[in-house]
């Protein structure tokens, strides 16, 4: 993303926001509740329009695509969603091989072998024929990185992978993503959990009031003096009142 800048009904979510997504690497995206962040992955994956700005993927830049060639594009791309976005009526291996079923292109044998090779990559191989309700909260998002994988994208994005998750499924996850990360793919995340980003994410951009007010290390992060961070990981107070616009006594 080079200088985008996005509006909410006339609202300034993003103003000449830069970020550059290294292969290989896990990038973290942080800021205070509503700053933006998933209107960023909605931006990436064209869902959202930019008001000014290029977003480009891999060199193609999203804006003037037609529909065909942005469904091409977004190949290359996968989303694990906060909640898992599973299809309830559907069973886990039936969900995993949802997105290579409505391309067509392969068999049905072809596309259980391939939905049996991401659930065991995630543990659940044996869950196959289960239907998510079936499934506990840190399954489901599990299930739902299966289905990310089943089509091989080079990008995977996660929207608050670890929210709601007990430590042994925030621990799944991390791993996860560190296996992730081991095969190259390239990670972006959002996430307020900053155990996990701190131990799966190299890369960091800080978003405030519109604007990148950070993009480094965690080592850079955690000794730089923009006082948008060092409140985001010692709140004082006055940036209680500051973000929550709570009436002061
Ligand atoms: N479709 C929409 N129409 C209008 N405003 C929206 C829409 N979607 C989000 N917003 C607003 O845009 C801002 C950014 O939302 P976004 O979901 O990207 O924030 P976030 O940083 O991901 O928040 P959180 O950490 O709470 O998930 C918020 O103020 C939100 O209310």
């Amino acid at each position: 993303m080079e200088k985008v800048c996005f509006d909410f009904g006339g609202r300034k979510i993003l103003e000449d926001f830069n970020l550059f997504l290294e292969r290989g690497v896990n990038r973290t995206i942080l800021g205070v509740s509503g700053a933006g962040k998933t209107t960023i992955l909605k931006l990436l994956l064209g869902l959202l329009t930019p008001d000014s700005g290029t977003i480009s993927i891999d060199g193609t830049p999203l804006a003037g695509l037609r529909e065909n060639e942005l469904v091409r594009v977004r190949k290359h791309i996968a989303i694990v969603f906060q909640g898992g976005a599973l299809f309830d009526s559907m069973t886990v291996g039936e969900n995993v091989g949802y997105r290579l079923f409505e391309e067509g292109k392969l068999t049905e044998p072809e596309i259980e072998r391939i939905a049996r090779e991401k659930l065991s990559f995630v543990g659940l191989e044996q869950a196959i024929d289960l239907y998510p309700a079936e499934l506990s909260g840190g399954m489901k998002k599990r299930v739902a990185i299966a289905r990310a994988l089943a089509s091989d994208p080079d990008y995977i994005f996660f929207d608050e992978p670890t929210t709601g998750l007990d430590p042994i499924g925030v621990y799944n996850i991390r791993h996860l993503m560190n296996r992730l990360q081991q095969e190259g793919k390239t990670t972006l995340m959002v996430t307020h959990d900053m155990e996990t980003a701190f131990a799966v994410s190299q890369r960091f951009s800080f978003l405030h009031e519109a604007r990148l007010a950070f993009e480094g290390t965690r080592e850079e992060m955690l000794t730089c003096s923009v006082p948008a961070i060092t409140e985001f990981f010692a709140p004082t107070e006055q940036s209680l009142f500051r973000y929550n616009h709570l009436p002061e006594h």
